[in-house]
């Protein structure tokens, strides 16, 4: 038998109180609509007392979400309470979100009070939010902090006053995984009506470890964790939702069991990640760029012959397509046989450590191999299938001299011919193209690049033509810069013009 974990997801709360990361009402509403998707079972939406804003922001997702609970963060003050439930008004199933620090930090400092003091607001904040929903959380803030005896005296009077969670949150990511378990575990076995009320965690990662806590509090007997999308949060962030989800899902024989559909997983933090203007970082688990890219050759080898030897979670249950296979010079021939082959070409083992010794030379100098370099390396020519292809160039250009170019496209073997002149001899040649192709075409991007040094060099051209609202990539490589350039532009437009 599993054990259900809550999922509560703070991305639009803990996140949003990110410097940058402030979200307009419309993008809170399409956020919260793809968390629901997801399976969240709590969305916290907001601090209503703290903004007109936030407070419509709560106030229309409450109207825009069906099925999970939305919550509202409030302090222990009777104000904020009331602004909180006034915003939860049209919530399906609303949950007040109050609490006070409770660690000597915050005790004497923040409030300059004493334990008792802060002991009677908490108990009167939960009852005075509970006059207006049923469902109250309840968090100590700086938990991780506070002495353990203190924090199961207060944990268990906000139970008894009618806190159905109750929120240990490690506030400043101070505490080891070994203690903040140890910590879970005390409250459970020494808080009288814990049963009546589920503990949560809420761990920030000021020292990396926000997961591993969140995962022994669980272990411990905690049943809702609080999480964001990508792991954003007030300093160096919370608990990241992928982890927590995929770390249970991965280590089935722990019993623990989320509502969360995992993949969906890529898209939202796509969505967050871009909504937020927050990057994630390449070697984010789970969601990173790179977390599913083999890039050495002995990986390549060993993920090729069974995607097991290195990978723990197949791509495709968080959303992503499949691996990625890149090329580098860290690279061995499996990789690269595997990488032609993928582009239609077979090679014979001669002929394959010939162009994978070409391949180091050129991945030596070049970081990013793509299709384009090893169908060049294989000396296949992409072009075959073009419908149109360049048959003739000429160009008159120089100092002084206005440049001039004549082209001869064949089009599905009918042969047309144009001149054209221009702001130099690539600008001449493809205004001769245009006036043979008549659609309209923008150069979004040229990029020529030289493969070795020399003069006799290979120019190689990568361009992105923009046509009918979608861009189209063209390459080509030439000891001519200008029929490289041209056969690009032709290679972009053979994608469209079919
Ligand atoms: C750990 C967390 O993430 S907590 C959530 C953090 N999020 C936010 O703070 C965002 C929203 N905050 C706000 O918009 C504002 O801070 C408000 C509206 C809540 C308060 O604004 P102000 O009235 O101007 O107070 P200010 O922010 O300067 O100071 C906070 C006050 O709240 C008190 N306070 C802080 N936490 C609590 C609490 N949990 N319960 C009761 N009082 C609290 C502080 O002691 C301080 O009171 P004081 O001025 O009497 O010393
Ligand atoms: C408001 C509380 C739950 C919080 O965000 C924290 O303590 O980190
Ligand atoms: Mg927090």
């Amino acid at each position: 038998m599993s054990d259900r974990l809550f999922i509560f997801d703070t991305t639009l709360r803990d996140g949003e109180q990110v410097p940058g990361c402030q979200l307009n009402s419309i993008e809170k509403i399409q956020v919260a609509r793809a968390l629901e998707e997801l399976g969240v079972d709590v969305i916290e939406a907001g601090f209503p007392v703290s903004s007109p804003g936030d407070f419509n922001s709560v106030v229309e997702i409450s109207k825009a979400v069906t099925w999970p609970t939305i919550c509202a963060l409030t302090r222990a003050v009777e104000k904020d309470i009331d602004v909180a439930a006034e915003a939860l008004k049209f919530a399906k199933r609303g949950r007040i979100h109050t609490g006070i620090g409770t660690s000597d930090y915050h005790i004497r400092y923040k409030f300059n009070s004493n334990q008792e003091e802060i002991l009677e607001r908490a108990i009167a904040a939960t009852k005075y939010a509970k006059r207006y929903v049923e469902d109250i959380e309840f968090y100590c803030e700086d938990a991780g902090r506070t002495d353990n005896a203190y924090l199961a005296r207060v944990v268990e009077a906000v139970i008894k006053a009618g806190a159905t969670v109750v929120n240990i949150p490690d506030t400043t990511g101070y505490c080891l995984p070994d203690e903040y378990g140890a910590k879970i575990k005390y409250l459970m076995e020494h808080v009288d009506g814990i049963q009546n009320a589920i503990i949560s965690t809420h761990c920030h990662n000021d020292l990396g470890m926000a997961t591993a806590n969140t995962v022994q509090g669980v272990l411990n007997g905690a049943r809702q964790v609080e999480v964001t999308i990508n792991g954003i949060g007030e300093r160096a962030g919370n608990t990241s939702l992928e982890e927590v989800a995929m770390i249970f899902r991965s280590h089935k024989e722990r019993g623990i069991e989320t509502n969360i559909n995992t993949t969906k997983i890529y898209g939202i933090s796509r969505m967050v990640s871009s909504l937020m203007n927050m990057p994630i970082q390449p070697n984010k688990a789970i969601v990173g760029r790179n977390a599913f890219a083999h890039s050495s050759g002995i990986h390549q080898d060993g993920v090729l012959k069974n995607r097991e030897s290195y990978e723990i979670i197949d791509p495709k249950d968080v959303g992503i397509d499949d691996n990625a296979i890149v090329l580098t010079a860290r690279s061995g021939r499996a990789a690269l046989k595997h990488r032609l082959s993928v582009l239609g070409v077979e090679l014979s083992q001669e002929k394959l450590d010939k162009v994978y010794e070409e391949f180091l030379k050129l991945a030596d100098r070049k970081k990013d191999i793509n299709d384009d370099d090893v169908l060049m390396l294989a000396g296949k020519d992409r072009t075959a299938m073009h419908r149109i292809k360049l048959d003739y160039l000429q160009v008159t250009s120089g100092v002084g001299l206005q440049s001039v170019a004549s082209v001869c496209l064949d089009i599905a073997g009918e042969k047309f011919e144009a001149a054209a002149s221009g702001n130099g001899p690539v600008d001449a040649a493809i205004k001769a193209v245009k006036s043979i192709i008549h659609r309209t075409m923008t150069i979004q991007e040229f990029l020529i690049q030289a493969i070795n040094k020399g003069s006799d060099d290979m120019g190689k051209v990568h361009m992105q033509v923009e046509y009918d609202g979608n861009n189209y990539y063209g390459f080509a490589a030439n000891t001519d810069i200008i029929a490289a350039s041209v056969e690009a532009f032709i290679d972009a437009i053979n994608k469209f013009v079919k």
